[in-house]
């Protein structure tokens, strides 16, 4: 008899990622560390092993091999230009990679030209630059960047935006183009080939979840003569489950809706007839 070996998967251990990859995990259905201190995680009913590293780190140890799949930033993962590409985007850790100088100094990407540009992401930095033809120099820092103008180090820094807070504190402005739209996304080797079957079940689950956040069930009760338009305004995703309801002449109808306009889909739907109506969330969902 052989035995599969376990699936190595990497998941962020501290940061903006780390809470949301191993809540995303639980919500798949597999088991996750509950001491932040453990370093691995054994699943042996999925046959996969959790290593819990710096997200910055993950691309590298997939893009040499000594790991199967795992969940970084895009950022960190173009960044790094590992032997490793994304599979599948995962809808949490958002994030925009932009320009930013002293407020009020209103550059465009060609004042770039000689400057100094501080940042964590040089790799990502420098593979834009090549593209736009800009040569600058870059001060490759390990964090807190948006402090690198005022203590000199640098004329503009290129830096990970969230709500902007930080560059707002800072006394920053944005300017340009996004360098990079960023979202936590699952990545594995290029090529991809030779990972444990279970590999496959991992990227179905996470997919389950995702639509599991995106749609919403609706049921509701509608006389037979209105069902034609009700149906017509929610199709769902292979056509909605209609039965015959006890009162005569009504039909019960369960449907798969996105999440977004829901609620203004339960106003129309109740225009055209429907009665009781019901939006409820789902845990999880395989299509
Ligand atoms: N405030 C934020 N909101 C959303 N995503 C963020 C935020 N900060 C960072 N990210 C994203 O999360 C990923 C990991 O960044 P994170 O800041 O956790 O790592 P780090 O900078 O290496 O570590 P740390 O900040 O803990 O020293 C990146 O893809 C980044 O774009
Ligand atoms: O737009 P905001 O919502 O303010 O978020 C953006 C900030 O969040 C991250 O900082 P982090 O706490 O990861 O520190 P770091 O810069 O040292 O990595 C990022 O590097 C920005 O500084
Ligand atoms: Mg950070």
């Amino acid at each position: 008899m052989t035995t599969e070996r376990l699936l190595r998967i990497a998941v962020p251990n501290k940061g903006a990622l780390a809470d949301a990859a191993s809540q995303m995990l639980r919500a798949a259905g597999y088991r996750q560390r509950t001491d932040t201190k453990d370093l691995t995680l054994i699943d042996t009913d999925h046959g996969v092993e959790f290593y819990y590293l710096r997200p910055r780190d993950i691309a590298i140890y997939i893009g040499r091999g000594h790991l199967d799949i795992g969940i970084t930033g895009r950022d960190m993962l173009l960044d790094s230009a590992a032997d490793a590409t994304e599979v599948m985007a995962l809808g949490f850790g958002g994030s925009r990679f932009r320009f930013a100088a002293v407020n009020g100094s209103s550059l465009t990407l060609e004042d770039l030209r000689g400057k100094r540009i501080a940042s964590s992401y040089t790799g990502l930095l420098q593979s834009y630059l090549d593209e736009k033809g800009i040569e600058a120099e870059l001060v490759g820092l390990d964090g807190a960047v948006e402090s690198a103008i005022r203590l000199g180090v640098a004329d503009v820094v290129a830096d990970v935006v969230d709500t902007g807070t930080t560059l707002r504190r800072a006394g920053l402005e944005m300017f340009g183009d996004p360098i990079c739209e960023s979202e936590a996304v699952l990545i594995q080797r290029n090529g991809g080939g030779g990972l444990p079957p279970v590999a496959e079940a991992l990227k179905t689950r996470l997919h389950s979840v995702l639509v599991a956040q995106n749609y919403m069930m609706l049921d509701y009760n509608v006389h037979t003569d209105d069902l034609e338009a009700t149906t017509a305004l929610a199709p769902g995703v292979e056509g909605p489950t209609v039965s015959a309801l006890s009162k005569e002449g009504w039909s019960a109808v369960r449907v798969l809706v996105p999440r977004k306009g829901a609620h203004m889909l339960m106003d129309r739907l109740h225009d055209a007839g429907a009665r009781g109506i019901l939006l409820t969330e789902l845990a999880a969902c395989r299509l």
